[in-house]
């Protein structure tokens, strides 16, 4: 409160006399001796104590005590006070109290605002999960097995890996998935070797084997190896086996020319094992008999064993004459269906069966393939050794299958399952904004337009960008493959509906099986391209369905684009899986729009992010 003093004399001391001053009160707390005449024109007068600092200590001895709430409390100073840090702590644990009780079930406090992590996802409750602490313990028993020739496998089979296998690379180490599947269907998990001499007994029962690790981790290869081995070892038993028989019958010999010889072998007698193969691997797709049939082969070019894969893809004379060769059969790769059918007719082509692979286990035991599959699985049970389910990812209903079915089950699981890796880039593009107003076909172009005119720095000259878009709907494949035709982008459908010579083709370019004169084809077509028509060059485009996204090994392409947003987070893992492959960077581009799970594609962005498992 201040006072305009307008008389000559002070109203408050009457001690002095001044004229139009301010004067502040507090000036009048004091004695009026202290008090200063100011001089000159009037202004605010200033405290006289000014330049003494503050108060050391009250008149009676007691030392001033600072306010702890002013603003300027903390100036000046270089360390907190023990006080101060104490009230700090105390704060933060009360508060990280309050956090957690929201979270914990009948917790004290008022529902919580804070995000749910995941929630779109958890609420389509689509994968089993598998907990960190788990995942953890396996990365450090992972550590310690980086070698192929750390394996107990025949040697002639870790030849074929580099050479064979992976088409000559150098420098390889066994992935995750082959780390932990190897040794433990070889059975030498405790570092031990097997006996020399590879007369190995069979098992007395049936092992049972869930391979499960992230897309493009090798899980092909990590079953491939031991069951070859095991074919390998049983086929050296037995002939060891033939080998003391026929010395026991050499002992036993009968006198020549006493009509009790033995009959001379029959040279056109077909061999033992025709139609009657040891190893059988199951796939969802005649594309996937392609590729695991075409790995099998490779490897038996130098481990020696006959193998066969049989789809729709042949016809019926080429199916029945690889089963049926009269030289035998080793390993068959085939879909259920095919196999299913052959097998009602001819039943013993199951009965001498000791290792069945289930590739693509999360499929072909669904509801549209189980009854198939499972049905192929009881009829081998009697002779079977190994039965191993492979799979990128394990949906609930999966989980709840085995747990019922196979309850004894060896869970072999990788600690990025379920995750999308870093590497993978993913990038949304809002097909509501100006310029594509909705058009999700205009945007799709549009995006793959730009794609094709961004600089690769990498690629070799003269190289192609391959492409894939994933569509939810087959008859949309050829829908949006014409779109894209008609805007000059050079695009193919593959569908459950194109003819299967066309998908083999069209796959091949995905997946770097292109022959040398393929590829010469290819690149004469581009360069005598009509140069008048708007075209975009050095793209190839792939549109399909989730027929190409599972196990297909697209590792030419680079980037997929989602055309609509996947209807779960197992499609998304199958999808965007088909790049960032083996280590590769990788890049998606989701199209959303109105009505669309944004929420759903933000967290698995946040997800992939994180380089957490999606849920
Ligand atoms: N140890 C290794 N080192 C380097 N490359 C490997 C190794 N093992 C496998 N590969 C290569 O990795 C690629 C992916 O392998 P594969 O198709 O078996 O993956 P996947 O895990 O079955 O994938 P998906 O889940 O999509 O079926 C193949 O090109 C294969 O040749």
């Amino acid at each position: 409160m201040l006072r305009l003093a307008s008389s000559s004399l002070c109203p408050f001391c009457e001690a002095h006399a001044f004229s139009k001053a301010l004067v502040a009160p507090w000036q009048h707390t004091r004695s009026a001796a202290t008090f200063q005449k100011p001089r000159g024109p009037a202004r605010m007068n200033l405290s006289p104590r000014v330049a003494q600092g503050p108060k050391k200590a009250t008149p009676d001895g007691r030392p001033v005590r600072k306010s702890r709430n002013s603003p300027f409390n903390a100036m000046n100073t270089t360390t907190v006070p023990r006080e101060l840090q104490q009230q700090a702590a105390r704060h933060a644990a009360a508060a990280e109290e309050k956090r957690v009780n929201r979270h914990v079930k009948g917790g004290r406090g008022r529902p919580t605002k804070e995000k749910e992590p995941m929630k779109a996802l958890k609420m389509q409750r689509a994968l089993a999960s598998v907990p960190y602490e788990k995942r953890s313990r396996i990365k450090l028993e992972l550590a310690e097995r980086d070698r192929f020739e750390e394996f107990d496998l025949l040697s002639e089979i870790k030849e074929a890996v580099p050479v064979q296998a992976l088409g000559g690379m150098s420098d390889i180490a066994p992935t995750p998935i082959q780390r932990l599947a190897i040794p433990a269907m070889l059975g030498t998990e405790d570092g031990k070797r097997r006996r020399k001499g590879n007369a190995a007994p069979p098992p007395k029962e049936m092992k049972q084997f869930l391979l499960a690790a992230e897309t493009g981790s090798g899980k092909t290869l990590a079953y491939v190896l031991p069951v070859i081995d095991a074919l390998k070892r049983a086929e050296a038993l037995e002939a060891q086996q033939e080998a003391e028989a026929a010395k026991r019958e050499e002992q036993t010999k009968l006198v020549p020319g006493e009509g009790n010889e033995l009959p001379s072998p029959d040279v056109n007698e077909p061999h033992h094992t025709t139609g009657r193969p040891r190893v059988i691997i199951l796939v969802p797709t005649a594309e996937l008999v392609a590729q695991v049939g075409a790995l099998i082969k490779s490897i038996s070019h130098t481990v020696k064993f006959r193998a066969a894969m049989i789809s729709a893809n042949y016809s019926s004379t080429v199916i029945r004459n690889r089963l049926f060769s009269p030289q035998g059969i080793d390993v068959v790769v085939s879909t259920p269906h095919l196999l299913d059918s052959i097998t009602e007719s001819d039943p013993n082509v199951l009965s001498r069966v000791t290792h069945l692979v289930i590739d693509e286990a999360d499929s072909l035991l669904d509801r549209s393939f189980s009854p198939l599959t499972s049905s192929i699985i009881d009829r081998a049970t009697p002779s079977l050794q190994q039965l191993i389910l492979c799979s990128a990812t394990i949906p609930r209903s999966l989980d709840t299958y085995l747990h019922k079915r196979y309850p004894s089950i060896r869970r072999l699981t990788t600690p990025n399952l379920h995750a999308i890796p870093r590497r993978v880039q993913l990038s949304v593009v809002d097909i509501d904004k100006i310029p594509y107003q909705g058009n999700r076909d205009l945007t799709c172009a549009q995006v793959i337009w730009d794609l094709g005119k961004e600089q690769d720095e990498h690629a070799a000259p003269g190289a192609e960008k391959r492409i894939i878009v994933f569509v939810n709907e087959r008859e949309k494949a050829d829908e949006v493959a014409t779109y894209l035709q008609s805007k000059g982008i050079d695009a193919l459908a593959l569908s459950r509906d194109s003819s299967d010579r066309a998908s083999t083709a069209t796959l091949a370019a995905f997946t770097g099986t292109l022959t040398p004169a393929q590829l010469e084809k290819q690149q004469k077509d581009t360069r005598t391209a009509d140069p008048s028509t708007r075209r975009l060059r050095g793209v190839k485009v792939l549109v399909t369905t989730d027929i190409a996204s599972r196990g297909i090994d697209t590792t030419a392409a680079k980037t997929v684009i989602l055309y609509t947003v996947p209807h779960t987070s197992i499609d998304f893992i199958h999808r965007l899986g088909r790049v960032g492959r083996m280590g590769r960077r990788g890049r998606g581009m989701v199209l959303v729009g109105r009505g669309d799970r944004k929420d759903v594609v933000k967290e698995v962005r946040e997800g992939m992010f994180k380089g957490m498992a999606l849920i």
